[in-house]
């Protein structure tokens, strides 16, 4: 995209979200002619006052108390007039900040999960918060502070115009001569404005990433070394910004002085037309007065060019979001029953992130109320197999069916009624642990007897009750109050509670050793009976009474069936069981031998 069009779809993306609240503009640009009308009172006043003193002092006296009262009443109407602008461009660009954050929001919610996951949350974020902050500047104050800057000079030429248009030329040629000036030592700044951006982005990445290894660096005694990148990041953006301050100083302060350089023109053409008697003195003095305030405007809005860049590249940011649509839905001939058992089965799925393939050719079935494992090397694709049985990753070859009906014909409502899926990233809001298991289940909230099923089978039953409110307890945001294997069982009462016929676990008995994933597979069958469950492991113990284990190795299942099958004839699933017992027998021993359960 080049930085032209770049900036025209920003222009529109903005016009689409300010649609609604045009008037709000429109009268705010109104009331800011009617201020820069009344800026100019006080020069007419002045004007007219010096004119009296020329042609008739005598009646100055009996004229200023008049002349004083319109300068009090010109100062009113100026303050209630940009009062009333920035009160209807703040209104409005809260209103449009608000609704244009609804806007993302809803748009996420229909985005793909998928899509939101290659996004990362660091850029979600800076979208909603950031980039939409960064429209209150341009929405509540340059639309007023802009318009004000072209209309004042466009008054001010008009009055001057009228008393003598050879003066007001004189006064109106300074502003185009500022900014050929301050354009022509300014040249070539775009490329250091984007020089500009990437320094910061990269300070900005250092940054985090030194903030971030900061305890890893001084475990190994290296947090020298670790400061080595941001230090040179640091250098480079201070090289930068010492050489962007070189080149725009001077330029701004030719642009500044000569805004008010208007006096070199019109002095000595005011004395000249004098001297000819062709304008008077109150003109040539209302002409040095009305000059040196002209301009000064746009010493204001000049903040307005150098954030206007920042403010497109966030709009072109929210674009792709606000792009994002719910994807088409392929037709669903009939609807059955959430809770009625369905198979689910994968034909020939390939799925791949960029060229890479993933997954290949995988083809497998999930019986209603069987309990299955997948297994496999790290790296293999098993939480991406895991994502396609979830329904979370359409499959890019091939078909994911539950009953029958593509995944990818449920819309999100559909598919979470059937599928509950815990990743290996547990999210908990902000709020009560009964309220994170709720949400599981809404509109009608669980009874406290299945709460506490749901996290015996999880095992944090001793977990909730050793908490000073039990299941009323407070977790802070994200549950950080909670540690990782904490938050986990949770997540999986969670998954529990959602009573879905599908349930698909991503590691999520990493918290576990071996005995407690024993207990937790024995009581999940135990009491869910009727649950297809897929369950992604790394230890192999407790799944010897799985109905189906399922292999994946470089994104090919390469073994499926039993465990007394697969121990016969599958090579890895041999070796690791064999590994597995061999250290779980080592721990045995080491808990016997300290005269206490090795195992809690
Ligand atoms: N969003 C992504 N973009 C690009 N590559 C990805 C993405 N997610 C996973 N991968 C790659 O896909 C491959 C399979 O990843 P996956 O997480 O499915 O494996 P896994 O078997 O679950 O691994 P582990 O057991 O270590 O968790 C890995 O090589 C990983 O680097």
């Amino acid at each position: 995209m080049t930085h032209d069009s770049g900036a025209a779809d920003a222009w529109r993306l903005l016009a689409t979200l300010t649609a609604g609240r045009r008037m709000a503009w429109l009268a705010a640009l109104w009331l800011t002619m009617v201020a820069a009308l009344a800026e100019l009172a006080p020069f007419w006043l002045i004007y007219r006052a010096i004119a009296l003193l020329v042609e008739a002092p005598q009646a100055l006296g009996a004229a200023l108390p008049g002349l004083a009262g319109w300068l009090a009443l010109a100062l009113v109407l100026k303050y209630l007039a940009y009062g009333g602008a920035y009160l209807l461009s703040h209104h409005g660009a809260y209103a449009v900040m608000a609704a244009t954050r609804r806007r993302l929001a809803g748009h996420l919610a229909e985005a793909p999960l998928h899509w939101l996951y290659a996004q990362g949350a660091g850029a979600l974020k800076q979208s909603v918060i950031q980039d939409v902050e960064r429209m209150e500047a341009f929405l509540a104050h340059h639309t007023v502070e802009v318009g004000a800057a072209v209309l004042a000079p466009l008054c001010a030429a008009a009055l001057l115009w009228w008393v003598d248009w050879r003066l007001a030329l004189a006064v109106l040629a300074t502003g185009p001569l500022a900014w050929l000036g301050a354009h022509w030592t300014l040249r070539g700044m775009g490329r250091d404005h984007d020089r500009f951006n990437r320094a910061s982005a990269r300070l900005d990445n250092a940054t985090v990433e030194y903030v971030r290894n900061m305890p890893v660096m001084k475990v190994f005694c290296r947090a020298g070394e670790g400061f080595q990148l941001l230090r040179r990041r640091l250098h480079d953006y201070y090289r930068l910004t010492g050489r962007i301050t070189r080149r725009t100083v001077p330029g701004w302060a030719l642009f500044t002085s000569m805004l008010g350089a208007h006096v070199l023109l019109v002095l000595p053409l005011g004395a000249w037309l004098h001297g000819r008697g062709e304008a008077g003195a109150a003109d040539v003095a209302a002409a040095l007065l009305l000059g040196a305030g002209v301009f000064r405007p746009l010493l204001k809005v000049s903040r307005f060019f150098m954030e206007m860049p920042e403010i497109f590249a966030g709009l072109r940011r929210m674009a792709p979001i606000l792009a994002c649509r719910r994807p088409p839905r392929l037709p669903a001939p009939h609807s059955p029953p959430s809770s009625a058992p369905e198979t689910l089965r994968l034909s020939g799925v390939g799925f791949g992130y960029g060229a890479r393939a993933i997954l290949a050719d995988v083809s497998l079935t999930l019986r209603p109320g069987s309990f299955n494992v997948l297994v496999g090397p790290s790296g293999a694709g098993k939480t991406t197999l895991a994502q396609v049985v979830a329904g979370v990753l359409p499959p890019l070859a091939g078909e994911a069916c539950i009953g029958g009906r593509p995944l990818a014909a449920l819309d999100d409502a559909e598919r979470a009624r059937r599928v509950a899926f815990v990743t290996q990233e547990v999210f908990l809001f902000a709020g009560t642990i009964r309220d994170n298991l709720c949400l599981a289940r809404p509109p009608a909230p669980p009874d406290d007897a299945a709460l506490h099923t749901a996290l015996r089978v999880a095992q944090a039953a001793e977990l909730v009750a050793a908490l000073p409110e039990g299941l009323d307890t407070e977790l802070r945001e994200l549950g950080t109050r909670l540690s990782g294997g904490e938050r986990q069982r949770l997540a999986v009462a969670r998954a529990l509670l959602a009573d879905t016929p599908l349930l698909v676990l991503d590691e999520a008995t990493a918290f576990a050793d071996s005995l407690t994933q024993r207990d937790f597979f024995r009581a999940l069958r135990e009491t869910y009976p009727r649950k297809t469950c897929l369950v992604v492991a790394h230890r192999l113990y407790g799944i010897e009474r799985s109905d189906q284990v399922l292999v994946l190795e470089g994104g090919r299942l390469s073994g499926c069936g039993d465990h007394a099958r697969l121990l016969r004839e599958h090579a890895w699933y041999r070796g690791m069981w064999r590994c597995e017992a061999e250290n779980d027998a080592w721990a045995l021993r080491r808990g016997a031998e300290h005269g206490g359960a090795a195992h809690d």
